[in-house]
């Protein structure tokens, strides 16, 4: 499958100086796992935490599951070494934190590919996802999406910052995301990579966190960035299909592979027109269904 296709319904934190949890991770079933080398990590662990995870990566079998860095931001002592580290263990993308212009992901990617020739790795094989921290990250968001044409995979919202940074907090009904929300999400579209919403703390709160994920569904986000491994089933029930989700977009494929074989582009189905849009949504929703094992690899249903 190529990356860009793949589901990111969840990218699961993992503070960089857990072993435990680092350890582990693999088997809660994320679609990505996020090695945090930032905020999770005091600064008296940061060299610990960064070569802790680069002998994970290096030795820990994580099966096909994305792996992602969250390295220190550029006005640290860090990053660079975070990249090198990175970079030579073969991390699959790194996630630049507090970015608030495309100058800045263009520095990073500088950067990654001096490592790429120091390390014997392809030119542009390690993807890089921008986290829009900030009030000016957000008006900036198009431009970031846009930079590292080729590198980039994906924009996330962080809204724990963005609010400090805008004078405000996180409430239950999320009204003080709704602009940053918008922004990055049409940003990632226009740009045509993945887009992420931030983390939601309060882990004890299931049904607040469900709301927050059926509006991001909603909305149009890939997914969410998660904390804790009891958020990822949440999250994969939420972007489950429906049965008649499920049932309407095998018809439509179906009707399109006939069609194909017939050498006909456009058909008609239970008289609504079939193009290839809604051929690919319906794609979309059979994948989704073979994620949460509602239909087969060939997209046929599987029995209860
Ligand atoms: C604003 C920001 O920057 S957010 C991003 C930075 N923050 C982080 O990375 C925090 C990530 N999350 C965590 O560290 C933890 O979930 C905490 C500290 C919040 C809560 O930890 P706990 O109280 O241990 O959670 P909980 O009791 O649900 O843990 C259950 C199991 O899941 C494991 N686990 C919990 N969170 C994670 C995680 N993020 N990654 C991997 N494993 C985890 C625990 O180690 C525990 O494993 P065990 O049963 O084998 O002992
Ligand atoms: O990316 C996230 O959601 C976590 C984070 O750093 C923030 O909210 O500031
Ligand atoms: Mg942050």
């Amino acid at each position: 499958m190529l990356k860009q296709d793949r589901l990111r319904r969840t990218m699961l934190f993992v503070p960089g100086n857990n072993p435990a949890m680092l350890k582990d991770a693999g088997i809660y079933g994320a679609d990505a796992i996020m090695f945090d080398l930032e905020d999770a990590v005091a600064i008296s662990e940061k060299d610990t935490a960064r070569y802790l995870v680069y002998e994970m990566i290096k030795n820990v079998d994580f099966g096909q599951v994305e792996l992602v860095v969250r390295i220190n931001g550029l006005d640290t002592p860090y990053w660079q070494n975070d990249v090198r580290a990175m970079v030579k263990a073969g991390i699959d993308v790194i996630r630049l934190p507090k970015v608030e212009t495309a100058d800045m992901m263009t520095d990073l990617t500088i950067m990654i590919l001096l490592a790429e020739k120091e390390f014997g790795r392809q030119a542009g094989e390690t993807k890089v996802m921008a986290a829009i921290e900030s009030a000016l990250g957000v008006l900036n968001a198009r431009e970031i999406a846009m930079s590292c044409q080729g590198r980039m995979m994906g924009i996330a919202l962080s809204g724990m910052d963005y609010t400090k940074d805008m004078g405000t907090h996180r409430y239950p009904d999320g009204q003080e995301l709704h602009f940053a929300r918008n922004m990055v999400l049409h940003a990632a579209r226009a740009a045509k990579i993945a887009a992420f919403d931030t983390v939601f703390t309060d882990m004890n709160d299931e049904a607040g966190f469900i709301r927050e994920t059926q509006l991001i569904h909603q909305l149009g986000y890939d997914g969410k960035s998660v904390i804790n491994p009891r958020q990822i089933p949440l999250v994969n029930l939420v972007y489950q299909p429906t049965k008649s989700e499920v049932l309407a977009a095998q018809a439509v494929v179906a009707a399109s592979k006939a069609a194909a074989e017939k050498g006909t582009g456009v058909l008609s189905l239970n008289g609504q027109m079939i193009d290839r849009p809604v051929v690919l949504q319906a794609e979309k929703v059979l994948q989704l269904a073979k994620a949460t094992h509602l239909v087969d690899e060939k997209g046929n249903d599987i029995e209860k």
